[in-house]
């Protein structure tokens, strides 16, 4: 493509050398740059972006944006924001994909994941082919790719879209992290439906309050852009759920038609008759498409709140109730989310991946409504994120259970005693006398401990790292997965 053209709407860019050139890709890594690219240099958390220009002018590149002038021989497009100039020139070089596709972009603390998973399922199920983006994979077509971020950053993001339409995919369902819409990765991406889970404390580290928190979240919503704007080909709808106080807030500032979900609240599509057994989640589904009895494999009042959402996303779309009935019935969970381990043992193990005070509550709540024993806890808090979360989520363990085992996550570049020690601060204010709990550093230990002091008819939750197949310490990434961890514990009880 033509690198004058490319750059066109980056009208206060200054340009140094000629820059009606080709250029046969776009790389953000210079490690990554091959003859013929262009290069863009990001100033990153970690490190400057501008430092690696004249490596990926070694490995071939033909031109760089930047934000500074440097020292180096090719032509340079001198941005005040390249990750800003990456949203807009990625945009342009994939020729405007999320325009051709139904994007459905799902915001909010907790719940992201698996909602996008139900949407995916219900949209296969009716005809569609639907792309996915998320924490667990991204997948195109049939192929699915590994993903180092939620949300990926927009040069990946737009050639996953193009990917996509490349296979005929005619939706993509991505989840939309709150540290995503705050650095640009989705600006400019075209959304048709966006979706609201929830808002509570996490990331505090990154967004500092939890009003910032909600306004970068608030920006998928507002930057939808106008509803009756004639350039878009359909209308745009915003799904918020009635029952969190920060829809209101969205609703403010988004010019799309809002479809509200909820249990507590009225709204457009709501359940009632909830009744939450250790099988499944059954409950009567009312909308402005009419009324239909839903039994979901998936446990829980929170799994009740995505399935609506989910189904806000299929009546939007126009599947009939009885179709999302028979997508949502099948659906025996998503990957590390309640995910039971079953080796015929007389007690249960869940793994899941809550990681939130929030979702730590909801998790164990719901554990409380069926379990007929006692339930263990096995819990960290993941290194060089929000802090405060850990105490928070230490005293919901006390209070809703009735032996935390508190252990590692991912540690990251943090010593794992002291992440541990921050959450014994949240235990040690609420716990009793009677009240049990125990440290083990070590994450299969811990593990093992529960499984092997469990009894009949008792629950142990083993959360935090869900689908995770690796642990990251400081200096190493290694192969981890609570399930594989979990089955060979019970296994070793069982022989
Ligand atoms: C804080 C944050 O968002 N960091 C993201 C950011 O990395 P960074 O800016 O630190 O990158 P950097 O390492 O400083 O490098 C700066 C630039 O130099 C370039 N570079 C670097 C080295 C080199 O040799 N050559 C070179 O060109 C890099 O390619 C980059 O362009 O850009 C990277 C590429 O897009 C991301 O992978 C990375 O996410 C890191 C891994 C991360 O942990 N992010 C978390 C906080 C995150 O974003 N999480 C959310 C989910 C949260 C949730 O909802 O639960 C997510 O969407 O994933
Ligand atoms: N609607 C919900 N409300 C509250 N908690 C939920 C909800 N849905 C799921 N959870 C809990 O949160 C955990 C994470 O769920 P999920 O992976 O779907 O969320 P996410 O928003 O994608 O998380 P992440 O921010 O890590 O991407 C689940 O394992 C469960 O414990
Ligand atoms: N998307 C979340 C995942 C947290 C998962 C938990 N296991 C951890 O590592 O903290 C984050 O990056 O904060
Ligand atoms: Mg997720």
């Amino acid at each position: 493509m033509n690198l004058l053209q490319l750059v066109e709407p980056l009208i206060t860019a200054k340009v140094i050398g000629d820059i009606d050139i080709e250029i046969d890709g776009i790389k953000v890594d210079s490690r990554q740059v091959e003859k013929g690219d262009l290069f863009l240099c990001l100033s990153g958390f970690q490190v400057d972006g501008h430092d690696y220009a004249k490596q990926a002018v070694e490995n071939g590149a033909v031109a760089i944006v930047c934000e500074k002038e440097l020292p180096i021989e090719i032509p340079q497009i001198i941005v005040k924001d390249s990750r800003f100039a990456m949203a807009l020139i990625a945009d342009i070089y994939y020729d405007h994909p999320s325009h051709r596709l139904k994007v459905i972009g799902v915001t909010g603390t907790n719940g992201k994941t698996t909602t996008t998973h139900l949407i995916e399922k219900i949209l296969d199920d009716h005809g569609h082919l639907a792309g996915l983006i998320g924490t667990i994979k991204m997948k195109i077509g049939n192929e699915v790719f590994d993903v180092k971020n939620t949300t990926p950053d927009a040069l990946e993001l737009q050639k996953s879209f193009a990917k996509m339409l490349d296979v005929g995919s005619d939706y993509a369902i991505m989840e939309v992290s709150s540290h995503a819409l705050d650095i640009g990765r989705v600006r400019g991406v075209q959304y048709h439906i966006a979706v609201f889970t929830n808002l509570t404390q996490d990331h505090l580290d990154f967004h500092e309050t939890m009003e910032k928190y909600r306004e970068a979240k608030g920006l998928l919503f507002s930057q939808m852009g106008n509803t009756y704007d004639s350039n878009v080909k359909k209308n745009k709808y915003a799904v918020l759920n009635a029952d969190d106080r920060a829809s209101e807030y969205y609703k403010r500032i988004t010019a799309a038609q809002v479809i509200t979900y909820g249990i507590d609240k009225e709204a457009d599509v709501r359940a009632t008759k909830i009744v939450i057994s250790s099988h499944g989640t059954s409950f009567i589904l009312e909308s402005f498409r009419g009324t239909i009895e839903i039994n979901l494999k998936m446990i829980g009042k929170f799994s009740v709140y995505n399935a609506l959402a989910a189904t806000a996303v299929a009546l939007i779309e126009g599947i009939s109730l009885e179709k999302i009935k028979r997508s949502l019935e099948a659906i025996p969970g998503v990957d590390g989310r309640f995910e039971s381990v079953n080796l015929g043992q007389d007690f249960t193990v869940l793994v899941d991946y809550a990681h939130t005070p929030d979702s730590l509550e909801n998790v164990l709540k719901t554990i409380k409504e069926f379990v007929k024993g006692k339930i263990y806890c096995v819990f960290g808090a993941g290194g060089d994120r929000d802090r405060t979360k850990r105490p928070l989520m230490g005293e919901i363990a006390m209070k809703y259970s009735d032996f935390a085992v508190v252990t590692s996550d991912n540690p990251r570049t943090e010593d794992p005693q002291k992440i541990i020690n921050d959450i014994l601060v949240g235990i040690e204010r609420v716990s009793k006398e009677n009240s049990k709990y125990i440290a083990i550093l070590d994450r299969k230990q811990a593990i093992e401990y529960a499984i092997n002091n469990a009894q009949a008819n008792d629950v142990v939750l083993i959360a935090g790292k869900g689908h995770e197949t690796y642990q990251i310490l400081k200096d190493e990434v290694i192969h981890f997965d609570d399930r594989e961890v979990a089955k060979e514990a019970i296994r070793g009880r069982i022989s």
